[in-house]
């Protein structure tokens, strides 16, 4: 099952510096593990902004919420999720 998800970023001023860095970079590592194991399928940037826009492949929508959940930003997020079908009129064999 493929997912859009937009999570936009907020993380609190007054955090210390050291502690966003860590927290980051334990998420970066969450995120490209999940990548490697194509269940994360892309990220991107939305330009201008600490936003960032995904394509999930998941098996269910549990599934999504258990990834979504253990993202380590999670609690700064807020997440936006979009269920996706495969289009009628798509001439790609992978967007399904
Ligand atoms: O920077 C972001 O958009 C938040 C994020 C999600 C996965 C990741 O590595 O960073």
């Amino acid at each position: 099952m493929l997912f859009h998800v937009r999570m936009d970023v907020h993380i609190p001023l007054d955090m210390p510096a050291e502690q966003a860095a860590e927290i980051k970079a334990v998420e970066k590592a969450y995120s490209q593990d999940l990548q490697r194991q194509g269940k994360w399928r892309h990220i991107w940037r939305v330009t201008g902004q600490y936003s960032n826009i995904s394509i999930f492949d998941v098996a269910s929508n549990e599934e999504l919420h258990t990834i979504l959940q253990g993202l380590p930003l999670y609690p700064y997020m807020d997440v936006e999720v979009m269920a996706l079908n495969r289009h009628p009129s798509s001439v790609r064999d992978d967007d399904s």
